[in-house]
């Protein structure tokens, strides 16, 4: 695995060259000097006017009362106690911006508390901490840990489930009440969706449930491991078929095409948050949604979705697909952010862009709301931009 492991970490270009590409097996290194686009669709004058509404994002808090430690590749150090320090302050800059609300993308605390039965008190501790924060509600995302800590029934009666905060109009929620989604409108002609990425996957499903095996068949046919944490393969798409992502059912697809079609119908701008990245070029390929390319048609299907958030890549990742129009943003996440930097931001929207305030390892960017039918001169290729 040493060499799987050291490649694991690539990036990798995604455009119709690169995706020939790398079903050829080759790839693009990760690089800090990675490619910019000729003319990125983020370039433009910052509005004066005041923004319509601000919201705050922040993702992988992984709280936990316990040492430092390293990621699975002890490539990256974690930050367990630290990352409630950093959630304080994100919250003092948003007691400045006040956000109307606030996105946590998912695993907000780490899976470890599990093992040392310490699961509801460091839940406790995040949740005590964003309720002292002030009156921006949460809309919380369901990640991996979530499902290290808790069952997926027990998440639904829990405060990390939000969908009371969702709207039953003009459609309601996925025809089965186990799945994690919902929709809001914090602002007349913005719509944002939370998707349950996790609904189609090992975890979080009883071993005899139907869920369950429809999952392993699934995750089978691609990874014959007997670790299904363990990728694949070291190289390509493929390789986000492990244990610890997960995909969207076709009843929660459904339930979006339904979302989406009214949206564009009422001309709104949607934003979808979910745990798990959904484009190639916003994230490592072993950070992606199983079936992301179904939730991709989708959107693709659809004039209405301006921008796709996510966690779970905690090096994050960005890019503008051209076919769509969608901004595709991987939030850093705040468990690999060192005590002395930040990892969170706060975006003041507009009628044409989101201008998003990055702090510490989260960058500033403006989001132009453009339809891929007014491209910018030679940007509408999606393409990887620099981390810093
Ligand atoms: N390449 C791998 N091989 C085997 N297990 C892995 C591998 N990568 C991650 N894991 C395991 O998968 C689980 C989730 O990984 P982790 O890094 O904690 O996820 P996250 O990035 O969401 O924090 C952990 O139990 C970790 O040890």
């Amino acid at each position: 695995m040493t060499a799987c492991e050291a490649r694991m970490r690539n990036r990798y270009r995604w455009s119709g060259v690169s995706l020939l590409l790398t079903s050829l097996g080759s790839y693009w290194k990760r690089s800090k000097v990675a490619a910019t686009p000729k003319n990125p669709p983020t370039m433009e004058p910052c509005p004066e006017a005041a923004p319509l509404f601000t919201f705050g994002v922040i993702a992988d808090i992984q709280y936990a009362d316990i040492e430092d430690g390293y990621n699975f590749h002890q490539s990256s150090r974690r930050y367990y106690r630290s990352s409630l320090r950093l959630l304080g302050n994100a919250q003092r800059r948003w007691e400045e911006d006040k956000p109307s609300f606030l996105l946590q993308l998912g695993d907000i605390i780490d899976g470890f508390n599990k093992r040392d039965g310490a699961s509801e008190r460091a839940l406790e501790a995040v949740l005590g901490q964003l309720r002292s924060g002030g009156p921006a509600e949460v809309h919380h995302v369901w990640g991996n840990h979530e499902f290290y800590n808790f069952s997926r029934s027990a998440l639904l009666g829990s405060e990390l489930n939000s969908a009371h905060r969702g709207a039953e109009s003009p459609v309601g929620s996925p025809a089965r009440a186990d799945i994690y989604a919902y929709h809001f409108t914090p602002f007349p002609g913005f719509r944002f969706v939370v998707l349950d990425a996790y609904d189609v996957s090992l975890l979080g499903r009883e071993e005899q449930s139907e869920e369950y095996r429809r999952a392993l068949s699934l995750i089978r046919n691609h990874n014959q491991n007997q670790d299904l944490n363990c990728p694949p393969m070291c190289f390509g798409l493929n390789q986000r078929f492990t244990m610890f992502n997960g995909g969207f059912s076709q009843d929660q697809l459904d339930w979006l095409h339904s979302v989406l079609s009214a949206a564009d119908e009422n001309q709104e701008k949607v934003t979808i948050i979910s745990h798990l990245p959904v484009h190639p070029a916003s994230t490592t390929f072993v950070c992606l949604a199983w079936n992301f390319d179904d939730l991709l048609a989708v959107i693709r299907s659809h004039r209405s979705v301006v921008c796709y958030m996510a966690g779970h890549d905690h090096d994050g990742g960005y890019c503008w697909d051209g076919a769509t129009g969608v901004h595709h943003l991987t939030f850093e996440g705040v468990v690999e952010t060192p005590p002395d930097s930040d990892a969170f931001a706060t975006v003041f929207v507009y009628e044409d862009r989101m201008v998003l305030k990055g702090s510490g390892r989260t960058s500033d960017r403006q989001l132009l709301f453009r339809h891929p039918e007014e491209p910018a001169d030679g940007g509408s290729e999606c393409s990887e931009l620099s981390d810093d």
